[in-house]
């Protein structure tokens, strides 16, 4: 957090939202049934942080954005941001905030990337230089010069992620909700989103909650994380330590240049071999530890041809630390 901004840009104290849901149950007959989708959230996150906030299916993340934009009213707790009340004041607060929600767009399906952007410079009533300032920053940086005239429907899923990142920044917001920005998009267009981002944060100072079921956005971007499940907060620190909460693995898939029996590395107790096929195979070990010396010990002694490492999977790592913190 931000010591001389100790009080947080985004401040949750005891936020709940409870929904009341319906089910049927028979014939004319139904039960109702409370959901605590958020119980009892506190945090604080200062002026210019970049924090994940991360959890399985159902956890609550969806639910914690929606109040922090205004959408949704919390059902208890004190929630602020920019010192304003978001369900209170929402249109007041929507010209401080950006949202970019990865499974939907904010855009016209119909209309041109540069008609949708004509209608939010009237919408928000951007000053016209502040815009065309904004605008051409954007085109440059997300690339998307050759893609203005081209109406929604027809963009791919990474143009249309760019274009819409660049609808939610034209009037200069202060904070920036992201909400699975990287969802679907190929390899190339992962790292060209991420990059743009941790450029903007870096030379603008924007405030980014992210949220991501990708380890690795949060990895190249966030120095801070937040876990998220069955609607409280399970975790609060940086992704390193994650790791060592949740005893994730990560692993090293090694192609050797033939069949051998499971590589044992002596020196190395915390390696398993998880799975053989043929020339390759698959050798799990602790998240928290380099892969370096590991590589140098099975390029030192086996026929190495090819490896790469894979990261943990994050439902994985949220999925074991909350085994560990029920005991389950
Ligand atoms: N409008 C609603 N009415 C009733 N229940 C709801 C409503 N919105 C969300 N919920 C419930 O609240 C819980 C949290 O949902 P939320 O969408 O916030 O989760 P999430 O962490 O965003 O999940 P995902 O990763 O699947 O998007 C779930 O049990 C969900 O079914």
């Amino acid at each position: 957090m931000d010591a001389e901004n100790p009080s947080g840009f985004i401040e949750l104290d005891q936020v709940e939202k409870v929904f009341d849901v319906r089910r049927k149950t028979g014939f004319m007959r139904s039960e109702r049934r409370q959901v605590r989708a958020v119980d009892s959230i506190s945090f604080r996150v200062a002026r210019g942080e970049m924090v994940g906030y991360i959890g399985p299916n159902g956890a609550g993340k969806s639910t914690t954005i929606k109040m922090l934009t205004g959408i949704l009213t919390p059902s208890g707790g004190r929630l602020r941001v920019a010192g304003i009340d978001p369900s209170r004041e929402r249109t007041r607060l929507a010209h401080r905030i950006g949202v970019v929600f990865g499974q939907r767009t904010t855009l016209w399906w119909d209309l041109p990337l540069r008609d949708s952007y004509r209608l939010m410079h009237r919408m928000y009533r951007i000053p016209d230089a502040r815009y065309r300032e904004n605008l051409e920053r954007c085109v440059e940086l997300l690339d998307l010069g050759e893609l203005l005239d081209v109406p929604v429907r027809q963009l791919s899923l990474g143009q249309r992620m760019r274009g819409d990142i660049a609808a939610a920044l034209l009037h200069d917001p202060e904070v920036l909700y992201l909400d699975e920005p990287t969802i679907g998009l190929d390899v190339v267009s992962k790292s060209k989103v991420r990059g743009f981002l941790r450029d903007l944060n870096a030379e603008r100072g924007t405030t980014v909650l992210l949220t991501t079921h990708d380890l690795t956005d949060i990895e190249q971007l966030c120095k801070r994380v937040m876990v998220i499940d069955h609607g409280r907060l399970m975790y609060d620190g940086a992704l390193a330590g994650l790791h060592e909460v949740g005893e994730s693995e990560r692993t090293l898939v090694v192609d050797l240049e033939r069949q051998l029996p499971p590589i044992r590395l002596e020196s190395a107790p915390s390696v398993r071999t998880v799975k053989v096929e043929g020339p390759r195979q698959w050798l799990a070990f602790p998240a928290s530890e380099s892969a370096a010396p590991l590589v140098a010990r099975i390029a030192a002694d086996y026929p190495l041809v090819d490896l790469s490492v894979r990261e943990p999977d994050i439902e994985a790592v949220i999925a074991k630390m909350y085994e560990s913190a029920t005991g389950m």
